[in-house]
């Protein structure tokens, strides 16, 4: 049996322990290339997303150039060549790794196939080899949820694994969650001429966002799609016109009042059907009882602040145990990791204090720390500044009527609590807000204790902590 002193489970983030790992170290990779060579992020997830996201800005920034005085055709959408322009950079990097990690080099040795413990030290790749080691990275992600609903297999749909590739630009798309895939793909798709219809079950789009950006997005996402509000899906059939999702309101009543609601015939119809309703932990794939490594209720790897599982010698990251599936946190987690490795003495922990996180819809939305929500349910006090984007210069130039940053911060010390803006390059504004919450900084201090460069949309978060109640500012600097 080979030995290693660590193995390493899924190339995404699990690549950056590899980058890291003390000098000498032996290292096995075992990557089952569910998702491609590289993990979610870069192939099916974050990049390619967001390399759409920026083809369907430039379509919809093209429809909205005559209201600035520029009368533009509309865009004509050669789907084929957006989706190669996306892929060939893609596929590339993805390949470039998988033939790096192939050709091994110094003491890396790669597995390829998917890796199942047989006790708390050795792994089963691909029901052949077993491998021992004296440390496991679990870096093993996450996969969609696919729900039990009637008729949906038979029916055919695609995930985020599946909808970046399709063949032909579909004339309908619905979109089965009001998440952050669900308004990510929505906006890219109906940039590029989709009829989308988005099925929510509950009243609104982004309800983990704060409630007004929450409530904002809802109102703009109805003039954008067909959002169906408060609905879940019943039964999916495919019919000679397409896929159809029957629909009831989930308060309509128990199983039995299915017939009822039914009788009504509430349908949508599309060319394709995306399931975006959440994601789960890919630790079930890992035959962990075998190495006796906890998990959580809903099936996440349980780690401690150095990602340490029960089990000594088993870390876990990313996904596969974070409560935050986002790509900053999974690296983050890694560093921690590959930190403490190599300084055993030294060691580090993961800061999932101020984790921020950035919807790249139409329009933007970010955020980090508390929402206002929150703040109420939990009791803690907090004193509100907020400031629209159509009342800076930046916003006027952009003709922007709706958006906002809104900050919430403690009415005692102006520590800043909470951040969330929804509006153009709202991912970049956030920003100085994070860094603020991160080293510790108050809010009127960041607001007066450096320039902000005029008329820079930058403006925006300026005025939104100089919104905040006098009490919570300092003398003025700037
Ligand atoms: C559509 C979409 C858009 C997203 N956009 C963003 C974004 O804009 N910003 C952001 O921060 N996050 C985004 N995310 C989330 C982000 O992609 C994930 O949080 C991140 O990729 C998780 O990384 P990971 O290393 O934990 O897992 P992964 O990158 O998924 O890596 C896990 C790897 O393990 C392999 N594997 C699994 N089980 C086994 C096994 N038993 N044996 C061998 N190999 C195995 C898999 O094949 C995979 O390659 C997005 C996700 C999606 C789906
Ligand atoms: N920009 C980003 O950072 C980004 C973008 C996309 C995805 N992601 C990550 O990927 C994860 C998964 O994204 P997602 O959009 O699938 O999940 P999500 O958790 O953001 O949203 C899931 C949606 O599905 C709904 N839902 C849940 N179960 C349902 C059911 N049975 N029937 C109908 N609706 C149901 C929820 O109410 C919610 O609206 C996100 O949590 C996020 O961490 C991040």
């Amino acid at each position: 049996m080979k030995h290693f002193d660590l193995v390493v489970i899924g190339s995404g983030s699990g690549d950056t322990v590899i980058g890291d790992r003390p000098a000498g170290w032996t290292v096995a990779l075992v990557e089952d290339q569910a998702v491609g060579f590289g993990g979610t992020c870069l192939n099916v997830g974050c990049i390619p997303s967001k390399m759409f996201v920026h083809t369907a800005d430039l379509a919809e920034d093209a429809r909205a150039a005559n209201a600035f005085g520029v009368d533009l055709p509309a865009p004509a959408v050669r789907w084929l060549a957006i989706r190669k322009r996306v892929f060939d950079r893609i596929d590339q990097r993805s390949a470039d790794g998988l033939r790096d990690s192939r050709a091994g080099g110094p003491n890396l040795t790669l597995f390829e196939g998917k890796g199942q413990f047989t006790g708390p030290n050795t792994l089963l790749v691909n029901d052949g080899e077993t491998i021992s080691a004296d440390r496991f990275v679990i870096a093993a992600g996450s996969r969609p949820i696919v729900p039990d609903v009637p008729g949906l297999q038979d029916a055919g749909f695609l995930t985020n694994e599946t909808i970046m590739r399709v063949e032909k630009l579909p004339e309908r798309l619905v979109i089965l969650g009001a998440g952050a895939i669900a308004a990510e793909f929505s906006h890219v798709f109906s940039a590029l001429g989709v009829h989308v219809t988005v099925i929510s079950r509950s009243g609104s789009m982004l309800t983990r966002e704060d409630e007004d950006v929450s409530q904002l997005f809802t109102g703009i996402a109805r003039r954008k799609w067909d959002l169906r509000q408060r609905r879940e899906a019943t039964r999916v059939e495919r019919t000679s016109t397409g896929i159809r999702v029957h629909l009831r309101d989930p308060d309509g009543g128990d199983g039995d009042d299915v017939d009822d609601v039914e009788s009504v015939q509430e349908f949508v119809e599309g060319d394709e059907l995306l399931v975006a309703v959440g994601r789960r932990s890919n630790a079930d794939r890992l035959n962990l009882s075998a190495a006796g490594v906890a998990t959580h209720p809903d099936g996440r790897i349980a780690v401690d602040s150095r990602q340490r599982t029960n089990v000594p010698g088993i870390f876990a990251i990313g996904d596969v145990s974070s409560e935050h599936q986002l790509k900053h946190v999974a690296n983050h987690e890694a560093r921690v990791v590959a930190h403490n490795f190599s300084h055993p003495d030294e060691p580090t922990e993961s800061d999932h204090r101020f984790v921020p996180h950035a919807v790249f819809t139409s329009p933007q939305i970010a955020s980090v720390g508390l929402t206002e929500q929150r703040a109420r349910a939990e009791g803690v006090p907090y004193v509100v500044g907020k400031r629209d984007y159509s009342e800076i210069a930046y916003g006027w130039a952009m003709n922007d009527p709706e958006g906002f940053a809104k900050v919430l911060a403690d009415p005692q010390t102006g520590r800043l609590l909470g951040a969330h803006i929804i509006g153009p390059q709202a991912s970049v504004l956030i920003q100085p807000l994070i860094q603020a919450m991160s080293l510790g900084q108050d809010a009127a201090t960041v607001a007066r204790g450096q320039y902000w460069i005029h008329p820079a949309m930058s403006e925006l978060v300026e005025n939104a902590l100089l919104d905040l109640p006098q009490r919570s500012a300092k003398s003025p600097v700037n």
